[in-house]
């Protein structure tokens, strides 16, 4: 006999990213919504599409995100009787988060569970790919039954995983040198008022981190935090900033680093720009050796916990 109550449209599981430019041509487009409004300078859009051309002249992050849910929704749909359907929504770029669902209730999705592609939640991050949602049912007057995954930052996948990458940044030094070596853990910075605001996000990057270094059997001084990637905006951003952080251990006499950025999960321009060439340009200037193991991208450690957590929302919608 067959279950009557879910014979009808799949379950839908929405992957959320941020987005990134197919060419440099959406530059200006791209950069726009993310600076919601706010003006653009040449100058600075001048800067950021450069950055862009020097990582090949597009975000890798649309093609990491579309091998991620490949992967996930293998392992998931494994894992999971009911027929499951997955959507891919960009916070900033296409495929919007509007228009997935819109798909989904297309579809006739009537359940979904919802999932962002970063571990740490803050108002100004996860809050604002759910608010989307949110604005997509209204803008298409539907209702689907969603269940969202906040955060999964202690994860023991996540953690292991990159307590993994950690370690190979270490070993990526001669065996006689590694105990030298000084590891960064790193995310993206936000605005110093998301403390004063009750934002969970610094607090999540540090308990993060510090398992992450405990999984990694690093001693209390053979790692520190940084934040990575301000934003252009006047407002004070939270620090110390990757490029300062370097600064202040070369004069602490540190001159091998691995750096481990431990909120974003695929490789873009955050990763390959910011630290494989600006951080990097950075740790030359010192006399630094600075060692980047690759991202989580499609790791079967964070592919698995992705599985996991989404398993558990997925129970709670049955
Ligand atoms: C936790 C918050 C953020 C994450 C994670 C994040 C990831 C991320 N950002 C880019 C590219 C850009 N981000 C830019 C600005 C910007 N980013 C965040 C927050 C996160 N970004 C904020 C709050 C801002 C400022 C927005 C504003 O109002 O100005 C920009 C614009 C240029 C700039 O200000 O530096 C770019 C480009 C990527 C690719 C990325 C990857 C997941
Ligand atoms: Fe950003
Ligand atoms: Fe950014």
């Amino acid at each position: 006999m067959t279950d009557s109550t879910h014979t009808e449209a799949p379950l839908g599981v929405l992957f959320m990213a941020y987005g990134g430019p197919e060419s440099l041509e959406d530059m200006p487009g791209y950069l726009a919504d993310i600076r919601a409004g706010r003006v653009t300078t040449q100058a600075v859009l001048d800067e950021i599409t450069n950055n862009y051309r020097q990582i090949g002249g597009k975000s890798p992050l649309p093609e990491f995100t579309r091998a991620q849910v490949e992967a996930t929704m293998q392992e998931l749909q494994a894992r999971v009787q009911r027929p499951l359907k997955a959507y891919i929504g960009m916070r900033h770029w296409n495929p919007w988060i509007e228009d997935a669902v819109r798909e989904m209730l297309d579809d006739g999705i009537t359940q979904a569970v919802a999932i962002v592609l970063a571990p740490h939640y803050s108002s100004m991050s996860v809050a604002k790919y759910q608010k989307k949602i949110k604005a997509g049912l209204s803008m298409n007057h539907g209702h689907i039954d969603f269940e969202f995954v906040n955060e999964y930052h202690t994860e023991s996948g996540y953690v292991t995983a990159l307590a993994n990458r950690v370690r190979e940044g270490i070993a990526a030094f001669p065996e006689g040198e590694r105990d030298d070596v000084h590891v960064i853990l790193s995310a993206h910075s936000l605005p110093v008022r998301i403390l004063r605001e009750g934002d969970p996000y610094a607090d999540q990057l540090h308990e993060s981190a510090r398992l992450i270094a405990a999984a990694a059997g690093l001693r209390d001084d053979q790692w520190s935090w940084s934040y990575q990637s301000a934003g252009r905006s006047p407002e004070p951003w939270l620090g110390p900033q990757l490029d300062e952080h370097l600064h202040d251990l070369s004069g602490k006499g540190i001159r091998k680093v691995v750096s481990v950025p431990v909120g974003f999960v695929s490789d873009h321009v955050e990763i390959l720009f910011d630290i494989d060439i600006a951080a990097q340009e950075t740790a030359a200037e010192l006399g630094m050796t600075l060692v980047r193991p690759p991202a989580l991208n499609t790791d079967p450690l964070f592919i698995g916990t992705l599985a996991s957590v989404l398993e558990r929302k997925v129970a709670a919608l049955s």
